[in-house]
């Protein structure tokens, strides 16, 4: 018998989004939902009634919900964690596909995004034998702040839809094990509720970008402010965002799933918000303004880097915001090994601090960085995935695994601490070629690829 059953769709109404620039209020005011979608039940607006014939028909998004439910339910426990790709693999499953994807995507065809990552497999170590490295060390100082390790969680929006412990989780893994978390221009609670949590001698840098002119204008009044926060010893400023990045997987992924879940993101991710064009000469008014060191953030070129460097900056973090804004920008890991050179030549390597981010996934990533002449380098994603998948324990975890990571690998290098590591321990020669590889399928067809955490009942 033809039996008639409701089923339901969802529309997203438009008129949410609301821009987001009431000048420096912005950083303070921006408030996300308590709720996070992966521990609420967070279902999609039913608004649109429309007749179906089929009564067991499960729709398509009620059924991708359920299976992330179970897969919540099911989730690897954290012992079963390797690495940060486990993160990701457990976050991909648990996160609804609207964070998902705008937490992963990148602009355009992705290729900034993913050369990020295969730039660091173009870079070959030259180990040294028969050197004690025993007493290895990853103590270190960025800026002047000393710190356990040479690796930071980098400046990100959108925590909360990860967590509801959202920027705390990072917080306080970071001061638990004694690194830096660039602490987000967006964060979503008061900046000082933020310097409350910290742990005794806990030690932040501050990411800082503009939208208008006159949040610009009150920019004395806000460093004034920062400067009074003892613990933010540091502020990067990005110069990578005269527009937003055409961010376009995460764009048809939202049209598509109509969910109620990625609203708080609205308010980061959308193509209308507009960016102020800050210039050289901004940044020297910046100069006046503050006394704290100002890095450069997302900075794309070696020339960029010298002029960073002639001016008086305290340094220039390479960036391409995680492949999220000009896609085909170079690879960071590229242009910090180039700038390097430039800065030594000229001789002005000695009192302006490399940073890199974009692609870096594990310990060997960070240790090669440094060879090439960073102080500092930055990841994103996964820290947004372990915190997503095991909150600030997981965090913690991750940053764990690249000490683990560290300490291991720069022993098999023959050497002890951070200041030994130099070019000399690199191969680079391969490290512009971007052209395809010959795929030896014979070799390859037997090849194990690495298995992801299992989940309980899988
Ligand atoms: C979801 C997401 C949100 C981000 N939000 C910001 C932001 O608000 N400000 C900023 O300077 N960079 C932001 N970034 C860029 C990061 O600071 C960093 O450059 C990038 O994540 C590094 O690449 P990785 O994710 O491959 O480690 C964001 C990145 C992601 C993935």
């Amino acid at each position: 018998m033809f039996t008639r059953t409701l089923r339901q769709f969802s529309r997203r109404g438009l008129s949410r989004w609301v821009v987001p620039m009431s000048g420096m209020a912005l950083g303070a005011t921006l408030l996300a939902t308590n709720s996070s979608p992966l521990f609420s039940d967070s279902r999609k607006k039913k608004r649109i009634v429309l007749l179906d014939d089929d009564d067991d028909d499960e729709d398509e998004e009620d059924r991708k919900e359920r299976e992330r439910q179970e897969a919540i339910a099911n989730k690897p426990p954290l012992s079963t964690i390797y690495s940060l790709t486990d993160f990701e693999s457990v976050a991909k499953k648990v996160l609804p596909e609207g964070i998902w994807g705008y937490y992963s995507t990148g602009s355009d065809d992705e290729i900034s995004l993913r050369e990020n990552h295969y730039a660091f497999s173009r870079i070959f170590f030259r180990p040294q034998c028969l050197i004690d490295s025993s007493n290895c060390s990853l103590d270190t100082e960025i800026l002047g702040t000393k710190l356990s390790a040479p690796f930071y969680i980098t400046a990100f929006a959108g925590s909360p839809s990860a967590h509801p412990m959202a920027e705390r989780g990072l917080r306080n893994a970071a001061g638990l094990e004694n690194i830096i978390h660039l602490i987000p221009f967006q964060l979503s609670f008061p900046v000082e509720e933020y310097c409350a949590g910290l742990k005794p001698g806990q030690q932040n840098f501050y990411q800082l970008h503009f939208y208008n002119q006159k949040q610009f204008d009150e920019a004395p009044e806000f460093f004034k402010k920062l400067e009074s926060m003892p613990n933010i010893k540091a502020v990067f400023i990005n110069v990578d965002l005269n527009a937003l990045g055409n961010r376009e997987k995460d764009s048809k992924i939202r049209a598509r799933i109509d969910s109620e879940s990625t609203e708080a993101l609205d308010v980061y991710a959308h193509s209308d918000v507009k960016y102020f064009s800050l210039t050289w000469d901004h940044m020297k008014q910046i100069q006046q303004m503050t006394k704290l060191p100002i890095v450069l953030k997302g900075v794309l070129n070696k020339n960029d880097v010298l002029k960073a460097a002639e001016a008086g900056l305290a340094g220039a973090l390479i960036s391409n915001h995680g492949g999220r804004q000009l896609d085909f920008a170079m690879p960071p890991i590229e242009i910090l090994a180039e700038s390097k050179q430039l800065l030594r030549e000229k001789g002005l390597d000695k009192n302006f601090e490399l940073f890199i981010d974009g692609g870096i996934r594990r310990g060997s990533d960070i240790i090669k960085a440094l060879c090439l002449g960073a102080s500092g380098v930055g990841l994103g994603r996964p820290f947004l995935y372990s915190l997503a998948s095991y909150g600030e324990e997981g965090v913690q975890k991750a940053i764990q695994i690249l000490k683990t990571e560290m300490i291991r690998d720069m022993k098999l290098l023959g050497v002890s601490s951070i200041s030994e590591l130099n070019e000399d321990m690199v191969d680079i020669t391969s490290l512009k070629y971007k052209g395809l590889q010959t795929r030896d399928h014979l070799y390859d067809q037997n090849y194990t690829p690495m298995p992801d955490p299992p989940f309980r009942k899988e």
